[in-house]
């Protein structure tokens, strides 16, 4: 992997046997359960699983916005015991301010930190280039459009410098060959940069494009039910991705993700829906009614 800006290379994250009980009225569920995972200095990792299976609560405990109800969880060897400037979070919903410009929702951050003014600017101006956005930095949120508003949110979990990046379905609300664009910007952020980065998605192939290594979930309770390295070389490129070692990943997660939708399923549609009644035919179906 290459790096040009980074300095000193951190950014461990370790997740050991954790598990999450959220009570509601008085009754108890297991979202997540002995869950261990782990990202290596400037690795790229991503969890896929099925829908509710405790990938967003995975993720919040990491960020430490949730604590877990038992295990540890600690970035480059310290606890984590509340959200901190080391990890910086993006989710699916833009979170700018709209009543900032660009570079003001960029610095905002830095702000915080009393940085002063002129460092401030040039540190949101170098990211921003990065991310091809210097251009609109005096733009408000809302003169652009989703894929460039979702660019301003990785800047700007960036800019206070940490080594870890969160991202819960960053382009899950962008069109499909927005997407394609936001994979490469971000890869090419995360080799300058040399970010670990845990990503959660529901996409197979963005999963696979991105990743060094993809966690499969199982339903819930979720647990880990495989880990996958991703062999491809770097840098990626798109037509990898009809490659056949690509095909063969891809093939190998989705058998692994619909034995856990259906089971997410509560059995319902092998039990009492498909498996049941479809051997009974259309005919069958409408005698039956
Ligand atoms: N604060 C909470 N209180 C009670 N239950 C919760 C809470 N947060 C999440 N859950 C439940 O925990 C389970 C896991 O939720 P989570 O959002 O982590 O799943 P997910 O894998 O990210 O789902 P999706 O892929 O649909 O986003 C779900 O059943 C959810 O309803």
């Amino acid at each position: 992997m290459m790096a040009t800006t980074a300095s000193t290379k951190g950014g461990q994250i370790d997740v050991r046997d954790v598990s999450v009980r959220f009570t509601q009225n008085g009754v108890g569920l297991d979202a997540v359960s002995g869950v261990s995972i782990d990202v290596q200095p400037g690795q790229f990792v991503s969890i896929v699983g099925p829908s509710g299976c405790g990938k967003s609560t995975l993720l919040n405990i990491v960020a430490g916005f949730l604590k877990p109800s038992g295990g540890t969880v600690s970035v480059d060897g310290a606890p984590i015991h509340g959200p901190g400037a080391d990890r910086g979070v993006v989710f699916q919903q833009y979170s700018l301010f709209p009543w900032l410009r660009v570079r003001e929702n960029v610095e905002f951050g830095l702000k915080m930190q009393g940085m002063c003014r002129s460092e401030r600017q040039s540190k949101a101006r170098t990211l921003l280039g990065l991310a091809g956005l210097l251009a609109f930095e005096n733009h408000y949120p809302e003169q652009l459009s989703g894929g460039m508003r979702q660019r301003v949110g990785i800047v700007r979990a960036l800019a206070t410098g940490p080594q870890v990046l969160l991202m819960d379905e960053p382009f899950g609300a962008l069109d499909a060959q927005t997407r394609l664009v936001m994979q490469e910007i971000l890869t090419h952020m995360w080799e300058q940069l040399q970010l670990s980065v845990l990503f959660i998605t529901h996409d197979i192939e963005e999963s696979i494009f991105l990743s060094d290594k993809v966690y499969v979930m199982t339903a819930r309770p979720g647990r880990i039910k495989a880990e996958i390295p991703i062999p491809l070389p770097r840098p990626r490129t798109a037509e990898m991705t009809s490659s056949a070692e690509f095909l063969a990943i891809h093939h190998r997660l989705k058998a692994l993700i619909r034995e856990e939708s259906l089971a997410a399923m509560g059995g319902e549609l092998q039990e009492g829906g498909l498996g049941r009644d479809w051997h009974l035919g259309p005919e069958g179906v409408r005698a039956a009614l």
